[in-house]
């Protein structure tokens, strides 16, 4: 006689009452959140610390997550994982990596997060394109006892993402300073030295690799909070401005970023900024942000930059999207998704004030962005002489 199934110890609830059951690892108990799927075939210790994935449970498309274990050094945030969970097809094996200090399960379970395997991770990503991304409870009970209604009625009950600011929740107390550069072999991390280019970079929820890759562009980098006025930006005397990444809807962060940005660009200062911070730059400049149907989470998403027709391999986390048809006079589309044509980037015409939807970071991801970070650091350059 086959064996008999193991008892589900794990249950994710869809709103609309579809339910997964398997086996759960990491923290017990249950969360709420947006479901979104990740593409990434490497990388999920990054995925699951990026600031950005606040209020979202992660489900992978690649089957085998946790090989690599985990180690502090590919911690994308100081605090613990943003992502509120994640949803894996194969239970984590013993993880083969040099790098490791911990395996996965171990690492959910101090990080206190959910997880839950031997889901059908197909069916759940088709489930994601097609309603668009739900909002889910995730439930982990060794016993294996879970009340569904309650857990559908929590799922049902959540208000989602639109609306919301999280930026002030993952962002940091107090302004500090970051010189440490990418990675590299042999040596791994090292710091930046000698004088630096000035820049202020906002933390809506930063990934640390995007303060590393302005290090290594030659920026002396000062951190300061999300909700910093103009006024704390330009008494750092900065010669550019970075706007991070950060979860949440931009219109809710923009209510106390926007402003900010508006009288920073009043003096003509290089402005760069990602994702969250391309969102909020564009919502500055006058135009809208909206909702997509289940947004842009991999690292494999052909972006189009439209005045040299190049086309970059991209890391995308973003769930909502800029309307390029609101861009105002002045204000030009310099980058185009291939897979939807939505809006990936945009600049100004007579200043270098420029924004990009993908994480020119990478971590995780290929690295034909990088050159974004160099055009900022030039621009700089350029004002000095
Ligand atoms: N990675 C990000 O900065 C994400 C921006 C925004 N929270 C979105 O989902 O679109």
């Amino acid at each position: 006689m086959p064996n008999a199934a193991p008892r589900p110890t794990a249950c994710l609830a869809l709103a609309d009452g579809t339910l997964f059951y398997g086996q759960g690892f990491g923290a017990v108990g249950d969360t709420v959140a947006e479901l979104v799927f990740n593409t990434s075939m490497t990388g999920y210790q990054e995925i699951l610390t990026d600031p950005s994935y606040a209020g979202q449970v992660v489900t992978f498309t690649f089957p085998h997550i946790g090989n690599t274990g985990a180690t502090p050094e590919d911690d994308e945030s100081v605090e613990t994982p943003a992502a509120a969970g994640l949803v894996v097809k194969w239970d984590p094996t013993e993880p083969s990596n040099w790098r490791a200090t911990d395996d996965l399960v171990t690492w959910l379970k101090k990080h206190n997060r959910i997880a839950i395997g031997g889901i059908d991770t197909r069916r759940l990503t088709r489930a994601i394109r097609q309603q668009g991304a739900p909002h889910v409870a995730l439930a982990h009970d060794p016993e294996g006892n879970f009340d569904i209604e309650a857990l559908v009625a929590k799922a049902r009950a959540w208000k989602g993402l639109v609306g919301l600011d999280l930026a002030k929740d993952v962002t940091c107390a107090q302004s500090y300073r970051w010189n440490e550069k990418t990675w590299a072999w042999p040596e791994g991390y090292t710091q930046r030295e000698g004088e630096g280019l000035r820049v202020v970079a906002i933390d809506y929820g930063a990934k640390r690799n995007i303060l590393r890759c302005l290090a290594s562009a030659g920026c002396d980098v000062t951190v300061l909070p999300a909700t910093a006025t103009a006024e704390d930006v330009l008494a750092l005397n900065p010669e550019g401005v970075f706007l991070s990444n950060g979860p949440g809807d931009p219109a809710a962060t923009g209510v106390y970023a926007v402003p900010m940005i508006q009288d920073v660009l009043k003096k003509d200062i290089p402005v760069f900024g990602i994702c969250l911070g391309h969102q909020m730059l564009a919502l500055a400049l006058g135009a809208k942000t909206v909702k997509m149907n289940h947004g842009h989470h991999g690292a494999n998403h052909p972006v189009k930059d439209v005045e040299t027709g190049k086309v970059e391999i991209t890391s995308m986390n973003h769930g909502f999207t800029v309307d390029s048809q609101t861009l105002p006079e002045g204000v030009i589309e310099s980058h185009v998704s291939l897979f939807d044509g939505s809006n990936c980037g945009i600049r100004m015409t007579d200043r270098p004030v420029f924004s990009v939807q993908h994480h020119p970071e990478a971590s995780p991801g290929p690295q034909d962005s990088f050159y974004l970070f160099e055009r900022f650091a030039d621009a700089i350059r350029a004002r000095r002489a």
